[in-house]
């Protein structure tokens, strides 16, 4: 702890420490507040809170004492304490006015990049967001993600808002969990309830399974959309009995699931929550008359939605470029665009990440205002900073990953052609960054993140865990700048 002492001194002082050879200072994290004054540094690659002082800060700080000061770890319990008093840790919702960024961070290190990259953009960033997929995969929980977000804003100062987005929520429990948590952003996931399974039925046959609905429910669809005109923001939308009897089997039981979250947790829950639709993850593309059915399905019913995920024509796979016809893409995305307007929700992307050729699309015809959901391409990014400083660790990890991906279809639909990827014992050193340009190399990783992140060998001692955390965190700086590179450049395709 001596290489503490000196900063406990100045900040006893009332002064903000400097950075020394043992001790990296995070400058913008210095606070006086009540008698306490708080600065977070680095020692090696763990991140600690100074505290010096007196008052009610200190005293709830859980740390050891050094000299006059605390020397306090990134517990959950100091989180606590931070956004007990600093109201800027915490996360909030933003609504439907500005643009909003999913900028899920698997590792918890990468928020001070997504900060420093959208801050004075035109957009609010939604540090903390993993999907029950992802936590699952990588052994972390809801309050892991929203500690390293709520650190991450204190560590760089950063007051301007933040969110904090449960994605991919599929059980009645998790939802009430996140809402406890304090989740700024519930993503209603309603895969379970769409039925896939009408796509391939004919148009007698899907006729004949509407009729077995009940005369209420026949009557009621009837009655709103049967051959009627409807027109969206300049969109004409119109059923005949065969569209009408699709999209009350496919989506009937989804929007009855929306409008149930709604009414019992969301509209409940003790502080706002941006409530977005996740219909993507599905085989069953959203024709923009879906998009509009169940749009007005959720108006009718009073269920107030912040923004919608459609699944899109074409493909939307993880880490890689639109797979598409783009002129098909833009009529569709245009219509979307326009039926979230006419709903007065912003429409969401997911998958967002690395959508280069689609990105100058989607900004015009969402005119700025939209969602947008990135997550595995920031875990990319720390691929590039693992080839670039620790070749043999990347090269380690590659030969795995290629060895386990059969493992992660059962998550993941990516298509990459393995075989494509440059034999590893063909490429030097300073090539292997290159790795990250590369499609299927991309999908390789992207993927296979829960697989790497938790690989043990026989003994059960972490294979990369630790070195890999050990190497990135030598190297934030290289991260932090590939971020503000690399997602920097989504948000300029994007208008933002
Ligand atoms: O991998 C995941 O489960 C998440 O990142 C999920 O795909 C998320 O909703 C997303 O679309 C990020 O691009």
């Amino acid at each position: 702890m001596e290489n503490f002492q000196s900063a406990i001194n100045e900040l006893a002082a009332g002064k903000q420490p400097n950075s020394s050879q043992e001790l990296t200072v995070y400058e913008k994290s210095f606070e006086q507040k009540a008698g306490t004054n708080l600065v977070m540094v680095k020692s090696g690659t763990e991140k600690y809170l100074l505290a010096a002082g007196d008052g009610d800060i200190i005293q709830e700080l859980d740390g050891e004492t050094v000299g006059s000061g605390k020397v306090c770890t990134l517990s959950h319990e100091n989180a606590k304490v931070l956004q007990k008093h600093f109201d800027y840790t915490r996360p909030q919702a933003f609504g439907t006015e500005i643009a909003t960024m999913g900028l899920g961070d698997r590792l918890g290190v990468a928020s001070p990049g997504h900060i420093e990259t959208t801050r004075e953009r035109k957009v609010k960033p939604i540090l903390a967001q993993q999907s029950i997929r992802e936590l699952t995969l990588l052994n972390r929980t809801m309050t892991d993600i929203l500690d390293a977000a709520a650190f991450a804003v204190f560590q760089e100062g950063y007051k301007d808002g933040y969110g904090a987005d449960a994605d991919h929520i599929k059980l009645e429990e998790d939802i009430v969990h996140a809402i406890k948590l304090g989740f700024s952003f519930i993503t209603l996931d309603c895969s379970e309830q769409i039925r896939n399974d009408i796509e391939g039925m004919s148009s007698d046959e899907i006729v004949e399974e509407f009729n077995k609905l009940s005369s209420d429910e026949k009557d009621y669809y009837h009655d709103h959309y049967l051959n009627q005109s409807f027109d969206a923001a300049g969109v004409p939308i119109s059923f005949d009995e065969v569209k009408l009897a699709k999209n009350a089997l496919v989506y009937g039981e989804a929007i009855n699931f929306m409008e149930h979250v709604y009414t019992e947790y969301i509209k409940q829950a003790d502080h706002p929550i941006d409530f977005e639709i996740s219909i993507d993850e599905t085989e069953t593309v959203t024709a923009p008359e879906s998009h509009f059915f169940v749009g007005k399905e959720l108006e009718r019913r009073g269920v107030k939605v912040e923004s919608m995920a459609p699944r899109f024509c074409g493909e939307f796979q993880k880490g890689i470029d639109y797979i598409g016809d783009l002129q098909q893409f833009e009529k569709e995305l245009s219509e979307h665009a326009a039926i979230a307007k006419h709903f007065g929700y912003k429409l969401s992307i997911h998958s967002g990440s690395d959508k280069f050729s689609v990105f100058p699309i989607i900004g015009k015809y969402t005119e700025g205002v939209l969602h947008i959901k990135t997550a595995g391409t920031n875990w990319l990014e720390a691929i590039r900073v693992i080839a670039k400083e620790n070749p043999d660790l990347y090269r380690r990890m590659h030969v795995y990953a290629e060895d386990h991906f059969e493992e992660t279809l059962q998550y993941y639909h990516v298509t990459p052609d393995l075989d494509s990827i440059a034999p590893l014992n063909e490429t030097a050193d300073a090539d292997l960054p290159k790795y990250m340009d590369h499609d299927a190399a991309r999908q390789l990783f992207h993927v296979t993140y829960g697989i790497l992140l938790t690989a043990k060998d026989d003994s059960g001692k972490d294979l990369f865990h630790t070195e890999f955390f050990e190497t990135l965190l030598n190297n934030e700086d290289t991260y932090r700048d590939g971020l503000v590179s690399h997602i920097g450049r989504h948000l300029d395709l994007l208008g933002l």
